[in-house]
């Protein structure tokens, strides 16, 4: 049930090329956001919406077919609750001190070093991070981690790449 429902979502948004570009994704991304009040943000960029295609496009088409889409919208989903938790002041964004358990929550283990760059990559004047900025450092930091583990076939936990294998992974994200 709920699944057809999404299908005649889907539809609409895609087109009949039932594919979603980068400009669809953005499109009802910044419809959603409007009817939650408690999430600060200037709307999702078309760039953090490339990065989040480019995450999911498991084809390689460049778009997001339904699947794709279902599975990007479930995490948006599950990350959007981790921030609302950690948004308690209602300000709409969390301090970097909250990042760091919000990025510890949706189960990435990182180190000081990376948390401060984090804060320096998304955290706005104030020094905190609006709700869109988190997702994208979600979808980045989910993106690069799966990339690593694509090219780290026996787990040993490092990878060997030429300049143009690295640039082929940096470069679409
Ligand atoms: O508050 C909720 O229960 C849900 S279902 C939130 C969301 C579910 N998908 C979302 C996407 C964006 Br963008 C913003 C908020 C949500
Ligand atoms: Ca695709």
């Amino acid at each position: 049930e709920e699944d057809q429902q999404f299908r005649t979502i889907f539809q609409e948004i895609a087109g009949d090329d039932m594919e979603i570009t980068a400009n669809e994704l953005r499109n009802v991304l910044n419809r959603v956001i409007t009817t939650h009040k408690d999430l600060n943000t200037e709307g999702f960029s078309l760039e953090s919406c490339r990065s989040m295609i480019a995450l999911m496009d498991m084809d390689g088409t460049g778009r997001l077919n339904l699947q794709e889409f279902i599975h990007l919208w479930n995490k948006i989903k599950q990350w959007q609750g981790i921030f609302k938790h950690y948004n308690a002041d209602q300000t709409g964004s969390i301090n970097s001190y909250e990042m760091r358990n919000a990025v510890n929550d949706a189960g990435f283990r990182l180190n000081n070093q990376l948390y401060d760059i984090i804060t320096m990559r998304y955290a706005n004047e104030n020094m905190n991070i609006d709700f869109d900025s988190f997702i994208s450092c979600l979808v980045r930091l989910e993106a690069m981690f799966r990339a690593f583990q694509a090219f780290d076939q026996d787990g040993d936990g490092t990878i060997r790449l030429s300049v143009l294998e690295w640039l082929q992974l940096t470069m679409y994200a």
